[in-house]
């Protein structure tokens, strides 16, 4: 379970992230929603210790994440807005081995890890293939796969979607649904509820740092627009 305890955030004067508390289940789906600015991702980057709290508490597992940030990454995989930014090899397997690697595993189970995220994300067979010269969507879908490597119990996505074209964003979704069955939880950041509400089972509504909306898509649809959140088809 994450265990999130009066954390706060500012950039100088601006309360980026403001005494939130809440608790999130492993295996589950939830949506961060709010508008431009509201919090989220200074939020989510608090969740494996890529952002240190200036006040407040994170906890995964019981393990608090300042005090063991390695074992907060290995516990919690994230995928970030442009994936571009994230890759740190030139080749597809070099990526996705780079995380295992520097957990310190032996190498026959980070060939292990690398060929079982490749595999779930749909890329097996292409290890050798330069990241520069794949599509968005196969950049983002390395971009999982670098993450799973880490066999993480959770995936927090930051808007993984945007610059995506609807067949790459399907893919995306498709594989979400495979890691969810297999047990992984799933957080997804997102301006856009389209496609998501109905897979989520919480979603958790930022307005000027707080999450002041808390609860089943279906059910919290009509306090989305009190914090500039457009309701799609289907919500209602
Ligand atoms: N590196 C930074 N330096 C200064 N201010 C920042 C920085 N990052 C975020 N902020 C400010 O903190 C507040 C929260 O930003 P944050 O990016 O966490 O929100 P968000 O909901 O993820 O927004 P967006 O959807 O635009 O990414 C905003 O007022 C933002 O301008």
């Amino acid at each position: 379970m994450i265990r999130v305890e009066n954390l706060t955030a500012t950039y100088g004067e601006v309360i980026a992230v403001d005494d939130i508390s809440v608790n999130i289940d492993d295996g589950g789906f939830v949506l961060v929603v709010g508008a431009n600015g509201s919090g989220k991702t200074t939020f989510v980057r608090h969740l494996n210790a890529l952002l240190e709290p200036e006040e407040g508490t994170v906890e995964v597992d019981g393990i608090d994440v300042t005090a063991d940030p390695i074992a907060a990454r290995a516990n919690i995989g994230m995928v970030f807005q442009q994936p571009r930014d994230q890759f740190v090899a030139a080749t597809i397997g070099a990526d996705v081995a780079f995380g295992p690697e520097n957990l310190g595993l032996d190498r026959e189970e980070v060939d292990r890890r690398v060929e079982s995220a490749l595999q779930a994300v749909n890329l097996d067979g292409r290890a050798n293939d330069r990241i520069d010269e794949l599509s968005g969507g196969e950049q983002a879908r390395v971009a999982i796969a670098g993450a799973l490597a880490m066999e993480p119990s959770y995936l927090v996505l930051d808007e993984p979607f945007t610059g995506l074209d609807q067949p790459a964003r399907e893919s995306v979704l498709d594989q979400l649904d495979a890691l969810q069955a297999d047990g992984t939880g799933i957080l997804v950041v997102t301006h856009d509820l389209r496609d998501l509400h109905s897979r989520a089972d919480r979603l958790l509504g930022m307005h000027d740092g707080r999450i002041v909306v808390d609860g089943p898509p279906r059910e919290v649809a009509e306090e989305l627009p009190g914090i500039d959140v457009r309701v799609v088809e289907g919500l209602r």
